[in-house]
């Protein structure tokens, strides 16, 4: 693997990617009636945490990153990004959503999507491009497929290309929803390695939308729960589990099995 240092990521120095949402709610209005999707949200992310947001299906997992990714507006209440208004995607965040379809480019190779990346990074790198390109190949397992095009891969390789170009840019903050959803088990258990290497590495904010009790508890130092049909939150749960964290070491801790089984009751009941 190539080792390349980039400024930042050495000095671990996180800035500006504080999250704050005041009181957020969303309402979806359509035809025949309007939907409350979240809210009276109100929850302080801090620069450099790895939060994981859990809670049943339609509770408002998705609407919640969409609004941080500034794909929506809150229909009221405040979301800022180190102190600014989210009103449009942020230069600093980099989103990785379920449907790899919308994090590729199709006409580009998986190299040239990584590249992309680069050219549109939030913090540029320094170093010759193609060792950059190569070194985020290298961190998802893809350098052997820098010269196929995404429909050539199979969904897990797609994800991963979609995961090294979003790490390509540089990003303070990386929003991800359901991102390894599609996957087989054993690529997820990968791709789940290949984002905390990268989070402990470059020292981002990440936010990870998940179905998945086991993996929120095995990637996140705090977990988000909402409660159902968009009511906000349910609890907010530090995860206290030593790191770096191993698939086996971890999750065979009596700790991780006791935080599983709080958060399955929170969920469920
Ligand atoms: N564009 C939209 N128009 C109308 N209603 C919407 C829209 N987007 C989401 N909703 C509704 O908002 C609620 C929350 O949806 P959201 O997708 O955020 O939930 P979720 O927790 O991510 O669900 P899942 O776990 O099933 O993905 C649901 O009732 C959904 O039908």
């Amino acid at each position: 693997m190539t080792t390349l240092t980039h400024p930042a990521a050495a000095d671990s120095v996180v800035t500006g990617a504080q999250l704050v949402l005041e009181d957020v709610w969303k309402v979806f209005s359509t035809s025949r009636h309007d939907v409350t999707a979240l809210r009276e949200l109100s929850l302080e992310i801090n620069a450099g945490e790895f939060v994981a947001v859990v809670g049943r299906s339609g509770c408002g997992k998705s609407t919640l990153l969409r609004m941080l990714t500034g794909l929506i507006p809150p229909s009221a209440g405040r979301i800022t990004l180190g102190g600014r208004p989210v009103d449009g995607p942020p230069r600093e965040a980099r989103c990785v959503f379920q449907d790899y379809a919308q994090s590729l480019l199709p006409w580009k190779t998986v190299g040239g999507n990584v590249r992309f990346g680069l050219r549109h990074a939030y913090e540029p790198s320094s170093g010759p491009r193609d060792e950059l390109v190569a070194h985020y190949l290298d961190l998802v397992g893809l350098r052997h497929a820098a010269d196929r095009y995404p429909w050539e891969l199979s969904g897990g390789m797609q994800q991963r290309a979609a995961i090294a170009r979003a790490l390509a840019a540089r990003p303070r903050l990386l929003l991800m929803d359901e991102a390894f959803s599609g996957v087989d088990a054993l690529s997820r258990a990968k791709l789940q390695d290949v984002v905390l290497r990268a989070w402990a590495e470059a020292g981002l904010t990440v936010v990870f939308v998940t179905h998945d009790i086991d993996e929120a508890v095995y990637l996140a130092d705090r977990i988000v729960v909402l409660r159902p049909e968009g009511h906000g939150l349910l609890a907010d749960l530090r995860v206290d589990l030593p790191r770096p964290r191993g698939q086996v070491s971890t999750r065979e801790l009596p700790e991780f099995l006791a935080y599983r089984r709080e958060l399955l009751q929170l969920v469920l009941d």
